[in-house]
């Protein structure tokens, strides 16, 4: 039944010539498209597409495959789609979606409704899924045919049985969007192929009505359609499942009536538990090595406080205590306690021929040990409870001294009542430093200037291990 379809002018003898099955009603010229409602979604201008070339053999019309855009990507213009896709001789310059009809608008394939209602709601190349409600929107199969030999009054509906029966549709899953008239009986028809479930084809659904398509398996009533041609095949693939959240939570014990059909889910609590034991060894292995480092740093600082004030309590309490016990005070490592009688018989019970010089705190005597070790005795006069402290720190800092420029002390006696405190150094030959400069010894035989600079520069290194220490800041120097 095509009456009151297609209504459109008579045709010209020679217009209709062309056609196997001349439509009378076409329009004139044949030519001019007869657009009917045509949609702005088909051809607004849209983002950049995912175009995947279609693996096509000869015989296979056009497929192609575009991926769904990412949110914030846009589509390409459908437009240049069609560009790419065009096969030879398709007469796709006949199709001319912005030329509108000026004639009578055409019934037939073309009526109602050509395409669902625009909505701002979808993204571009996705639509309003017919029937449903809100913002429902999918990604529809988009289907150029090229008709051929039409009949006269073709019917629309006929023609979307036929079809979508023999792609094992519904017969709700075709909308035809527009047609142009090429020819007295050559149409092409654009149509949505909309998805049944979810919002786009599988690849096997869309391969499935291609190849039912291009191996041209679906044959419609020839007074209508006699055969068509495949301009463009759009799929657009499903877009990928976005990937789980990860969630961690704190883990349970599945009840036990869901341990035996919950391997899935057994599984993904496995691995939850598996970070969690992660994170909690991690974190825990943080805190450990943050306590020992805790602990590290103020057991030095410690220490290092302790070191610090150590010498200074160590010299007091052994003062006093050396103070104390008057004379037995214990002995350094480096340093013997010496007998007196042993420097009295060394010096000879002190006998003025063994005097070597004098100082500021007695005389020096030159002497020989029962080890035969030759020594200078330094006899310090009584300085009192303070010269005695004096004298010990002293012994203590200088036993500890050891320098290839300073004078070894040997050994040191203290009395128990602290009448006689006697240091023992190594004798240094040759006589004192003032006597080659100033004194006797220099008058026949002056020193060099090398032998000074000599001189003097032992002297400083002495010096500067005695100076730089603190600790041996209590040393009276010789100068
Ligand atoms: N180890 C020594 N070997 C040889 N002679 C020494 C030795 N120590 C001191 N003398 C002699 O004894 C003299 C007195 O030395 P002492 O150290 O008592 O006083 P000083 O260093 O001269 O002056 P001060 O009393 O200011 O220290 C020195 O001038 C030196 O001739």
């Amino acid at each position: 039944d095509f009456s009151g379809n297609l209504q459109v002018p008579a045709q010209s003898p020679t217009t209709a010539a062309e056609g196997a099955s001349a439509v009378s009603d076409l329009p004139s010229p044949s030519n001019r498209p007869l657009v009917h409602r045509p949609s702005r979604r088909h051809f607004a201008p849209c983002s950049a597409p995912t175009l995947v070339a279609p693996a096509q053999s000869p015989l296979h019309g056009p497929l192609i495959t575009a991926g769904h855009p990412p949110i914030s990507s846009r589509l390409s213009k459908p437009l240049m789609k069609r560009s790419a896709l065009v096969h030879p001789g398709m007469g796709l310059p006949n199709i001319a979606p912005t030329q509108i009809s000026a004639g009578p608008i055409p019934a037939g394939l073309a009526q109602p409704p050509l395409s669902p209602e625009v909505s701002n709601c979808c993204k571009p190349d996705s639509i309003l899924k017919p029937g449903t409600h809100g913002c429902h929107c999918v990604y529809p199969i988009k289907l150029d045919l090229l008709l051929l030999n039409v009949s006269q009054n073709p019917d629309r509906n006929a023609f979307l049985v036929e079809l979508t029966s023999q792609l094992d549709l519904l017969p709700n899953q075709i909308e035809i969007i527009n047609f142009y008239v090429l020819s007295l009986s050559r149409l092409n028809i654009s149509m949505d192929i909309i998805p049944h479930t979810g919002i786009s084809f599988s690849a096997s659904d869309a391969s499935k009505i291609n190849s039912s398509l291009v191996m041209h398996r679906v044959h419609f009533d020839p007074n209508v359609v006699r055969d068509y041609q495949i301009l463009n095949f759009t799929w657009f693939e499903p877009p990928a499942p976005s990937p789980a959240p990860i969630v961690v939570s704190r883990p349970r014990a599945a009840p036990a009536h869901l341990s035996s059909n919950s391997t899935l889910l057994g599984s993904s609590n496995k691995g939850n538990h598996s970070n969690l034991i992660l994170i909690f060894g991690i974190s825990a292995g943080i805190l450990v090595f943050a306590i020992i480092s805790v602990l590290i740093i103020c057991s030095c600082t410690f220490h290092k406080g302790k070191t610090e004030a150590f010498p200074k309590e160590s010299v007091k309490s052994r003062t006093a205590d050396v103070v104390e016990r008057a004379g037995s005070f214990p002995h350094p490592s480096s340093t013997r306690f010496l007998q007196y009688e042993e420097l009295k018989e060394a010096t000879n019970n002190f006998a003025p021929a063994s005097i070597l010089g004098e100082g500021g705190f007695g005389r020096v005597f030159k002497g020989v040990l029962s080890d035969g070790t030759s020594v200078a005795i330094k006899r310090l006069t009584n300085g009192g409870p303070q010269g005695d402290k004096e004298f010990l720190v002293e012994v203590e800092m200088l036993s500890r001294l050891h320098h290839r420029n300073l004078v070894k002390l040997v050994g040191y006696y203290s009395s128990r009542d602290s009448s006689q405190n006697l240091l023992c150094y190594e004798l240094v030959p040759n006589g004192s430093l003032e006597s080659w400069l100033h004194g006797p010894l220099g008058v026949n035989c002056p020193l060099d200037w090398d032998t000074r600079m000599k001189i003097a520069l032992d002297a400083a290194r002495g010096l500067t291990t005695m100076c730089y220490p603190q600790r041996f800041q209590s040393i009276q120097y010789i100068t």
